[in-house]
């Protein structure tokens, strides 16, 4: 078994895949500021043959992780943000301090779809643009919804927005505090993450697919107006993608991909951006 690793600033995320078939055979999550201990929720390590990690925690979250699962796994690989990798080169002037979980997601995007925006909807919401020929641009961050509620301190942070709530209704006025801040981040997230598309298609010239990930990805995805895909697994797709232990990875295909989105015409895109200009 490959375990896959993904520990992000709220939830560490991890799945088994099986080495032979390629299939996912479990997946879970536990809350990043826990101890990873042996239980219920953490994979049996014993079946363990690799381990592939991407972490944004404290370097001491991974050191301590890196260290335990050396001494029960022979092979454990941590990802890397790097100036240049499969073909990408990163946006950075200090490519080693783009987050390592953005540069998973912009390097599963581009071996992929070629170009694209990619999109994390974590504790932070990350915009990343890899052009077509592999130049990653740089990106976006801002905070994301759970962030943004906790940072007004209106005691409506444990009522979480419903995932299953329909787009027109998060977007209309709410008429209770917690729905007034719940529709105000939803508004946020989706505006901005519908305009940092439209300007960055616009500026370089291309309409690019874009793909969504990360805890929020449903329902950000609801309030985004052009095609997409949802990739829940797309930290794990560049982590397959930079470290391929199965014949299907290595040949290029990654557990869980989508299908690429066919984005719309750059002149729509224009022409909406200019239109939203004029309101
Ligand atoms: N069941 C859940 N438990 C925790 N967070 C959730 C859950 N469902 C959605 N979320 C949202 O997802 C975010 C965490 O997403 P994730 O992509 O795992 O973040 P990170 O990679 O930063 O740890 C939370 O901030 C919250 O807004
Ligand atoms: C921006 C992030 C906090 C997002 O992390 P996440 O929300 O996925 O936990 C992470 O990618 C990070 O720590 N980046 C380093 C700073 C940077 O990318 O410029
Ligand atoms: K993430």
């Amino acid at each position: 078994m490959i375990l896959d690793l993904d520990i992000g600033n709220t939830l560490s995320k991890w799945r088994l895949k099986d080495a032979d078939s390629s299939e996912i055979r479990s997946r879970g999550a536990v809350w990043t500021r826990e101890e990873w201990r042996p239980g219920a929720d953490i994979p049996d390590l014993d079946v363990v043959e690799a381990v592939r990690i991407s972490s944004v925690a404290r370097k001491a979250v991974l050191e301590e992780t890196v260290g335990l699962l050396r001494r029960r796994v022979g092979t454990v690989h941590v990802a890397r943000s790097t100036a240049e990798a499969l073909g990408v080169t990163n946006g950075y002037e200090e490519p080693g301090r783009l987050g390592v979980d953005r540069w998973m997601g912009a390097l599963a995007g581009y071996q992929l779809a070629g170009g694209c925006c990619a999109v994390d909807c974590g504790s932070a919401i990350t915009v990343d643009f890899v052009l077509p020929g592999g130049r990653h641009l740089g990106g976006y961050i801002l905070p994301g919804l759970r962030l943004m509620k906790e940072s007004l301190k209106l005691g409506t942070r444990n009522v979480a927005i419903d995932p299953d709530s329909e787009a027109e209704e998060l977007l209309e006025p709410g008429r209770r505090t917690v729905e007034a801040v719940n529709h105000g981040i939803y508004m946020a997230a989706v505006s901005a993450v519908n305009r940092i598309y439209s300007e960055v298609c616009d500026q370089q010239g291309v309409a690019l697919p874009m793909m969504l990930t990360g805890g929020d990805a449903r329902v950000v995805s609801r309030g985004i107006q052009v095609p997409h895909a949802v990739w829940p697994d797309m930290v794990y797709g560049g982590l397959e993608a930079c470290f391929p232990l199965t014949a299907a990875e290595r040949a290029g295909r990654m557990s869980g991909a989508p299908r690429v989105p066919s984005p719309v015409a750059l002149e729509k895109i224009r022409a909406a951006l200019a239109f939203s200009m004029l309101l």
